[in-house]
């Protein structure tokens, strides 16, 4: 079975979650043209082939996140890290199993995606509001502090296609964390900003992750984790390979990441 569901009430017997991930199984089907032999092009005169490519991102994940918890996610490239996080935001529906969340979930990922870059900043605001599930007077009262917020001055008035990556990430970042949300969700490479910016947005997810029903950090900056959760998992080629204290699974990680380099390197010797 997979399910979807979010609302604002708790289900019976589960009042304390804020989220419950169930047997989660998310599978990327990409066709893709292969590249032709000179013999295979010859027999199909030149027609490539379609070939599927299937990628099994999250294999399997179990795991229930508490209201109140500050859950860092860590793993390495690959490891399904922001897939997880798009199928807690509803933006990715499980290949097999289940998501639940109780509430509303904010996030980078799905504000990132949504913006149009032929739109100034502003307007971006007010769309992600709308995408976020605010009402239009809602929006209205806190586009102006959002877009203060950003600090970009009068770019904040300029189409965002000429914004770099740093100035669109303010914005995204801005807009999640003034929606009031119950589940705040960042991925951290989405949040990425100069050095001011960044103790600004800390402060700020700081102050949200005390008041939101949940928190999930999506990084790499393993002092990040540690200073801003209290709870954190470890995935690795889409399994869940451990959860618990911030630095307990940190170091668990760190271990597993020598023990592999070595392995690595005697495999070259
Ligand atoms: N849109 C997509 N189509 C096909 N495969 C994808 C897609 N997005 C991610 N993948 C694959 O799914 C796997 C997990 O990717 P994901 O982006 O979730 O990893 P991650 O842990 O967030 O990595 P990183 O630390 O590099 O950001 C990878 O093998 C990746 O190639």
């Amino acid at each position: 079975m997979s399910s979807l569901s979010e609302s604002n009430k708790s289900a019976p017997g589960t009042s304390s979650l804020a989220v419950k991930v169930d047997d989660l199984h998310i599978t990327y089907k990409t066709t893709f043209e292969r590249k032709p032999t000179l013999k295979s092009a010859l027999m199909r005169f030149g027609r490539g082939e379609r070939g599927v490519f299937e990628v099994e991102a999250i294999k399997g994940v179990s795991f229930e996140v508490a209201n109140g918890v500050s859950m860092g996610i860590m793993g390495s490239n690959g490891a399904g890290k922001s897939t997880l996080m798009r199928a807690m935001a509803g933006i990715l529906p499980p290949t097999k199993g289940s998501i639940e969340v109780w509430g509303k979930a904010s996030t980078l990922l799905a504000l990132g995606v949504g913006f149009n870059p032929n739109l100034s900043g502003r307007e971006n605001i007010i769309l992600g509001g709308l995408a976020t599930g605010l009402t239009r007077v809602e929006v209205e009262e806190r586009a102006d502090e959002v877009a203060e917020w950003t600090e970009l001055g009068e770019f904040i008035d300029m189409p965002m296609r000429t914004y770099s990556s740093g100035m669109s990430a303010r914005v995204a970042f801005s807009v999640a964390v003034h929606m009031k949300p119950d589940i705040l969700m960042i991925d951290e490479a989405l949040s990425t900003g100069d050095a001011k910016f960044r103790e600004k947005a800390n402060a700020k997810m700081a102050e949200l992750r005390d008041s939101a029903r949940a928190m999930f950090l999506v990084s790499h900056g393993l002092n990040s984790i540690q200073e801003m959760c209290n709870e954190a998992i470890w995935l690795n080629k889409g399994e869940l390979m451990m959860r618990g204290e911030p630095g307990e699974v940190i170091d668990a990680y760190m271990s597993f990441l020598k023990v592999k380099k070595t392995a690595t390197a005697t495999e070259e010797i």
